[in-house]
């Protein structure tokens, strides 16, 4: 059994990871922290863990986390840094489901999360957690950093096009929507349902940090330069995401050409469907589930392909992509506690 540690457990996407671990057949759940929390029985929180996770959640300092084979880090920008030379010092595997090992460049890491980091000397070893683009390397790697929700979608959307070399990687575009969720549980106004809900609204256009960390990852695809302009949006819903992305072809492809390069990139896939040419993939065929789903069209069979890609923001998005990830570091079946199908309506 892999002995697992989740440092900020009380979070969404802490609760998702527990939803998932408590029936992984492999795993057995040894520390759950929370600074607030300590002591609390898990599923007094919440309630739809009764009688699947026994444990209580302990303080940071007091949960024996150097016991345990691997950690995830459920928790705000920063914290995985601090902690992971002393965990992998002690053999222990990090996970971290923020940002603090996703970027190559300690100076893009710093200029987007505005904090210094604490250990750069590690970003060199780090993976980043995309198995569907990455799987040989996360299968040694001892840090994953896994990848933020709107990247998963971009770059599962552009990759089969990128690699082919068929579109202008000069001139993307993202135009992607999120559910609620996405901005975790912490209080926050403008999260409110008076606020959030019967509403819809862009935010950061000028920039947002998940920029950098799609066009460094694409720029692995192409010898192209990267040029993205990426919005995201914040949809009246709790979980879910669907991007709508936008590419330029520069090469001649019909549209069942294009269809293939989709279908062989991604055919021994298990989280990642690839729907009939001009289907409309709706977030729910995903919800709770660590299924990505993706459809093509080409509108006035112009010269512009528009991918739609659908995704659980807490599952494929986070949780579930980080399951994923252990599976594939701890040599067993990459969809081991990860079938799950997906809850509609
Ligand atoms: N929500 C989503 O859809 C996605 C989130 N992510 C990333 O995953 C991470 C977690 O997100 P999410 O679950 O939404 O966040 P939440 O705000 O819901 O939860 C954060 C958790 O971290 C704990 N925590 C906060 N500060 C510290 C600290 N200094 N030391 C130890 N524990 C701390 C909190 O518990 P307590 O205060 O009790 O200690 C809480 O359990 C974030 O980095 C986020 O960007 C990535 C992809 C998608
Ligand atoms: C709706 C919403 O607010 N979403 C979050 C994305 C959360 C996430 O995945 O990002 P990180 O792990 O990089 O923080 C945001 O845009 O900040």
């Amino acid at each position: 059994m892999i002995k697992v540690g989740i440092v900020g457990g009380t979070g969404y996407t802490g609760v998702e990871l527990l939803r998932l671990l408590a029936t992984h057949p492999q795993v057995q759940l040894q520390a759950v922290t929370s600074r607030k929390e300590d002591g609390m029985p898990i599923a007094d929180m919440y309630p739809s863990l009764r009688g699947r996770v026994a444990l209580a959640f302990s303080a940071p300092e007091k949960a024996k986390l150097t016991e345990c084979d691997v950690i995830f880090f459920a928790t705000p920008h920063g914290v995985a840094m601090a902690q992971t030379p002393e965990l992998l010092a002690a053999g222990v595997k990090v996970i971290d489901l923020a940002a603090d090992f996703r970027l190559q460049d300690t100076a893009v890491f710093e200029k987007w999360y505005k904090m210094p980091h604490s250990c750069p000397e590690l970003l060199k070893e780090a993976v980043y957690g995309l198995p569907e683009l990455n799987r040989a390397a996360i299968k040694d790697a001892r840090i994953i950093g896994n990848p933020g929700c709107y990247p998963t979608t971009m770059q599962l959307g552009l990759a089969p096009l990128l690699k082919a070399g068929v579109v202008d990687a000069g001139h993307l575009i993202a135009d992607c929507k999120s559910g609620v969720s996405g901005a975790g549980r912490k209080a926050e106004v403008a999260m409110l349902f008076s606020e959030a809900s019967d509403n819809f609204k862009a935010y950061g256009v000028s920039g947002h940090r998940h920029s950098p960390e799609t066009v460094e990852q694409l720029g692995k695809l192409t010898e192209q330069k990267i040029g993205l302009l990426f919005t995201p949006h914040l949809v009246p819903m709790i979980r879910g995401m669907h991007s709508t992305i936008y590419a330029r072809l520069t090469k001649e492809l019909d549209n069942a050409a294009l269809q293939a390069l989709f279908e062989d990139a991604y055919k021994n896939e298990p989280f990642v469907d690839v729907m009939p040419f001009g289907a409309h993939p709706e977030t729910r065929s995903t919800r709770s589930s660590n299924m990505l789903r993706i459809a093509l069209h080409r509108p006035n069979d112009g010269d512009t392909v528009v991918v739609l890609v659908v995704q659980d923001n807490l599952v494929k998005g986070s949780a579930g992509q980080a399951v994923q990830c252990m599976n594939l570091m701890f040599g067993l079946e990459e969809t081991t506690g990860l079938m799950h199908v997906p809850v509609m309506p």
